[in-house]
């Protein structure tokens, strides 16, 4: 195992840590995979799916051969994350007009978002060097997941949130898993600078994605969807795009799986970006060279607050790759599609919706056909942004097209009746 860098191929050593390369660019983890037997792998993966308590019962640590074969087990820092379901309903299907629809609700890991399947391949790898004291920069499901595994690392974890335009539920469950919160006036974009600039500095090992051992975490989502649909994918992976960890993992995990022979077809990707913040479907729209920042990012999914996200180099690989394309979608086709998920019984934050906002809309302007398969990725969970179940729920207005509201009524049986 090496880091490399994605744009000048520099390598360098994964002993001591290091996210940028000496030209600035970020850097990927290569792996030696010659010597693997990818059906032997395949049987280990499958009996681990039976296991409860050693860290393999992780739905990321059981791919560790694909993710950190040199990591000594006792560094894993594991809350046996991953495990997630990969459900079907009709509703949703319904709603998106097509009726081969899978989401995989990453909204059911442990600290609610799909973060903790990076963030516990970063928190082990510093913790392997013996770092204490972890970092990120973020919108609230970064620095929730950093504050669980580093309080289970028995560490510090020193997290960095913009002062507006977040969720309060993110910030108070990062303070109560016990990190030191400093707010800022900026945004996510501001805090991933100064982190580059100072972290070093600080003493600090950085978690946020630019962190190329989040990356190899969070391929891990792909491999479980292949795995519990026995190593044949959908036609379509959607994700949401803000940063670009997940369609930057994505298209590694896929070329992993595809390389070693545990998938035969490629599945196309869609980036879905939520409007207000949308530089990186921008520069793919407008075929630019190269992405030209938001300054002031704006949409109700918080998470996606993002103008300049810094795997935007990974997350073009992945397109092309994929044969990938993106789509952007308003705030308002976001709560909408958001209802719809939570009304199926499965339930997300708005960044997640924009997954099944964006399938809605290719599905209905023919780039996605109504029977090609598709699987679209719930990021986060229902509670994380409570205040906006608030104002699309309590205070709706015209928009709130799938709006259901609480109902006062004297407690009769007639009255209930009616209901
Ligand atoms: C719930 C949620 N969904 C989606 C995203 C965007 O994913 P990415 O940054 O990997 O593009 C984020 C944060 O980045 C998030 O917290
Ligand atoms: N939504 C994210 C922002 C991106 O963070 P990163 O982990 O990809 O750097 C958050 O929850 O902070």
């Amino acid at each position: 195992m090496k880091l490399s860098c994605i744009d000048c191929h520099k390598e360098y050593s994964i002993d001591s840590f290091r996210y940028l390369c000496d030209c600035g660019n970020l850097l990927d983890v290569i792996h030696d995979f010659k010597s693997i037997d990818s059906e032997y792998l395949k049987q280990i993966f499958n009996k681990r799916l039976a296991d409860r308590v050693s860290p393999f019962a992780s739905g990321v640590w059981r791919y560790k051969e694909l993710i950190s074969p040199e990591l000594e087990t006792n560094h894993i820092v594991t809350k046996y994350e991953g495990n997630t379901g990969l459900y079907k309903t009709e509703k949703i299907s319904n709603y998106i007009g097509n009726r081969c629809t899978w989401v995989k609700a990453q909204s059911e890991n442990p600290s609610g978002s799909f973060k903790d399947n990076g963030m516990t391949v970063a928190v082990s790898h510093g913790y392997s060097l013996g770092k204490t004291k972890f970092t990120c920069t973020s919108t609230g499901n970064t620095s929730s997941s950093l504050a669980m595994y580093a309080s289970l690392a028995n560490s510090e974890s020193y997290v960095f949130v913009p002062n507006k335009n977040i969720s309060v539920n993110k910030v108070l469950q990062t303070l109560s898993y016990g990190a030191k919160v400093i707010t800022f006036e900026g945004t996510y974009d501001n805090g991933i600078q100064f982190l580059e600039k100072y972290s070093d500095d600080l003493g600090l090992y950085v978690c946020n994605s630019i962190n190329p051992f989040r990356i190899e975490g969070q391929k891990s989502i792909i491999y479980e969807i292949a795995q519990y649909l026995q190593w044949k994918l959908p036609d379509w992976v959607i994700v949401p795009g803000g940063a670009l960890s997940n369609v930057s993992a994505l298209g590694k995990g896929l070329n992993d799986l595809y390389t070693l022979g545990f998938i035969d077809k490629i599945p196309r990707v869609a980036v879905v970006q939520a409007e207000g913040a949308s530089p990186f479907h921008k520069m793919v729209e407008n075929n630019q060279e190269t992405l030209i920042p938001n300054p002031n990012p704006d949409t109700v999914a918080s998470a996606l607050n993002i103008g300049d996200p810094p795997s935007w180099k990974k997350g073009l690989r992945t397109l092309e790759q994929t044969n990938g394309i993106t789509v952007s979608v308003t705030d308002e086709e976001i709560l909408n599609a958001k209802a719809i998920v939570d009304q199926s019984g499965i339930g997300c934050e708005p960044a997640s919706a924009s997954t099944v906002a964006g399938l809605k809309k290719l599905v209905a302007q023919n780039v996605i056909d109504s029977d090609e398969t598709a699987v679209c990725i719930l990021t986060g969970n229902l509670l994380k942004d409570t205040e906006i179940l608030k104002k699309y729920h309590l205070e709706s207005n015209e928009e709130a097209h799938f709006a259901n509201s609480i109902i006062s009524a004297e407690l009769t049986i007639e009255n209930i009746k009616k209901l």
